[in-house]
């Protein structure tokens, strides 16, 4: 009955509300996975089951209700967001606020510059993902190739997004899939000449949209570090993506033109990398911004796909020297940290 599943969400319809915005201020972000206990026995022991999805990253959880996760429960799944790369979870009755105070829990909120926001007032923080069939057929695919439109969210700002989720209200009965990426791996697969190269590199990451749309903050432009360490697990990950990463500085453009196809060739195109979600009404998927790149596949025109996204802001990215720097730590390469994570040499995961 399409009348009345768009009438029960009529109040989270795309909007683009014509209001200015001031430009963002650093803000301090607590990482919650850094709380965690490694075992996770508090989260895991409660699911009826939890199934890893391919080697690389995704799991899918079951018997959990995200509304009612103690702190200790948050925490734990912050620490295995940050170790999968990607968390699903199906049946899922929270409503927006609750969906809203989960986020808030990981980081402060980013109010994204142009992307839609629910037509109820009040709802700036969240991201509104909705297509059907009044809306053109080809959809993304007219302005970008598959390739490009495997992203991070929002990279250009000074403090990416962290832990996101998304919540799907209505979707098509079969298409619409999401894709998601392990940043992780790709850095994992590269030979030690080229990660090291790579470490002590920059880039430039910048939102082409915001030429085209209204933005309600002037556009943010930022550098940051072409390997970054994710702040819990100290595991090294690729941070560029073909969405916003435009260039490496301080290299020769046609040597980071070539660099940054061969690594966007490897993200979008390496099945060992990636996962692909089947979702249903209510299902969410929380993932790390941080070292995941993911892409939506519009493959399901005329059908109705509606979804909430939250997403908060993480700490601003950390280069491999930064990293040490602040926590006296090394930052490793995930492949070789099997025993600190309790794996014994024959699991495929890195749980
Ligand atoms: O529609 C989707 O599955 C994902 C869209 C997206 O890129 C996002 O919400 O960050
Ligand atoms: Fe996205």
């Amino acid at each position: 009955m399409p009348g009345l599943t768009s009438h029960k969400f009529s109040q989270y319809k795309p909007t683009f509300p014509q209001v200015t915005w001031p430009p963002l201020e650093e803000v301090p972000v607590i990482q919650r996975g850094q709380s965690a206990d490694i075992r996770k026995n508090a989260l895991l022991s409660a699911a009826d089951k939890v199934s890893h999805l391919s080697s690389a990253l995704g799991t899918e959880i079951s018997g959990i209700d995200l509304r009612k996760l103690s702190n200790e429960q948050k925490d734990e799944l912050a620490l295995l967001v940050a170790q999968r790369g990607v968390v699903y979870f199906r049946n899922q009755d929270l409503n927006v606020h609750e969906q809203l105070d989960l986020g808030r829990y990981f980081g402060p909120l980013h109010k994204h510059t142009s992307a839609a926001i629910p037509a109820r007032p009040g709802l700036e923080e969240v991201n509104v993902v909705y297509h059907d069939g009044t809306m053109p057929k080809d959809g993304y695919n007219s302005f970008f190739s598959t390739e490009q439109l495997w992203h991070s969210d929002c990279t250009y700002e000074l403090q990416p997004p962290g832990i996101t989720s998304l919540k799907l209200l209505v979707g098509p009965q079969f298409g619409g899939d999401t894709l998601w990426s392990s940043s992780y791996a790709l850095y994992s697969s590269l030979s030690p000449g080229l990660q090291t190269y790579l470490e002590g590199l920059k880039a430039l990451h910048e939102d082409p949209e915001s030429e085209k749309k209204f933005t309600r903050r002037p556009p943010a432009e930022t550098v940051h570090p072409v390997v970054r360490v994710h702040p819990v697990t100290g595991w090294k990950s690729l941070f560029v993506n073909p969405g916003f990463t435009s260039r490496i500085v301080g290299i020769p453009k046609a040597e980071s033109d070539c660099i940054l196809a061969f690594l966007y060739s490897q993200l979008s195109s390496n099945p060992e990398f990636q996962v692909r979600f089947r979702w249903e009404p209510n299902s969410v998927a929380i993932w790390d911004n941080r070292i995941v790149t993911h892409s939506a596949i519009y493959d399901y025109w005329p059908a109705t796909r509606h979804a909430l996204r939250v997403t908060p802001h993480g700490e601003k990215p950390l280069s491999v020297d930064e990293y040490e720097a602040k926590t006296g730590k090394t930052a490793i390469d995930r492949l070789n940290d099997r025993e600190h994570w309790g794996l014994d040499s024959k699991s495929p995961t890195y749980l």
